[in-house]
């Protein structure tokens, strides 16, 4: 680690890599990318399946609430039918909280990436933030390299399937302080899955950098290739505790282990 911050004492760039890597946006996943999986499995979801009941019951009038209560009615239906564990959502308020409820802890225990319950758990999450009952993780390389991108003009930005307001939660509250001054932007699923190609290009698109000057880093195959198959260069994470990847993928994307070596 003292030899991360050798390197940005005396802004030598790092390379491990055996090319430079030229790039004019970062795009950077969260979970598993510069969050550690573990925060969000071990801390942020126990939080949301824990007190998602309690949120309802404390802001279920508020129109934010209603919006996304009708958002995972319509979802429910749709699941239902493919999905014997999900259930309808009914009208009446209790019951009504009970099946949300039931549903996104289901949802939750199989880390679905579903628009509407994650707009619900960061709702959640920012009560967990406030009171200080936790704080985003992100990796001791991160910030230090995300100042020296930020110093190069380059704009980084977020793209996560946790919602924005998530996102930015976990930034302001970071352990490393308040980030959101280095990021530029922040993307959802609101824009697409990000197992999905056409997401890679409307981000391009939002963002106004061609797809081949935007570099990628994530730690999940399908988000790499799906990246990649609309032009961005894509470099897959390697993070203690994250799934293992396949030698093909590795071969097909290249591997870091630290941002220091996309410098
Ligand atoms: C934005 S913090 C919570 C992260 C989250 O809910 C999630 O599903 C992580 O997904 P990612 O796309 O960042 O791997
Ligand atoms: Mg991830």
């Amino acid at each position: 680690m003292s030899s991360i911050f050798f390197h940005i004492r005396t802004l030598i760039p790092v390379m491990t890599n055996t090319t430079t890597i030229q790039f004019n946006a970062l795009l950077l996943d969260i979970e598993g990318t510069i969050t550690s999986i573990s925060f969000v499995k071990d801390e942020l979801f126990p939080y949301a399946f824990e007190n998602v009941g309690k949120y309802l019951e404390e802001h279920y009038d508020k129109p934010a609430t209603q919006i996304i209560i009708e958002d995972l009615r319509r979802l429910a239906e749709q699941q239902l039918e493919t999905d014997a564990a999900v259930v309808k959502i009914r009208e009446p308020k209790q019951e009504c909280i009970e099946d949300v409820t039931k549903n996104v802890r289901h949802w939750i225990k199989r880390d679905k990436k579903l628009t509407p319950m994650k707009a619900l758990q960061g709702l959640i999450w920012e009560e967990a933030y406030q009171r200080g009952y936790v704080k985003g993780h992100v990796y001791p390389d991160v910030l230090p390299i995300l100042k020296i991108i930020e110093n190069r003009k380059i704009p980084i930005y977020i793209y996560s399937s946790g919602s924005v307001h998530a996102q930015k939660l976990l930034f302001a509250n970071s352990v490393e302080g308040d980030m959101t001054k280095i990021l530029y932007g922040y993307f959802d699923t609101n824009i697409g899955l990000k197992g999905e190609t056409s997401s890679y290009t409307k981000i391009s698109e939002q963002i106004g950098v061609p797809e081949k000057d935007i570099l990628f880093l994530t730690d999940v195959e399908a988000e790499a290739a799906a990246a990649s198959k609309a032009g961005l260069q894509t470099r897959l994470v390697i993070r203690p505790g994250n799934a293992a990847l396949t030698q093909e993928a590795k071969n097909a994307y290249g591997t870091i282990h630290t941002l220091e070596e996309i410098l």
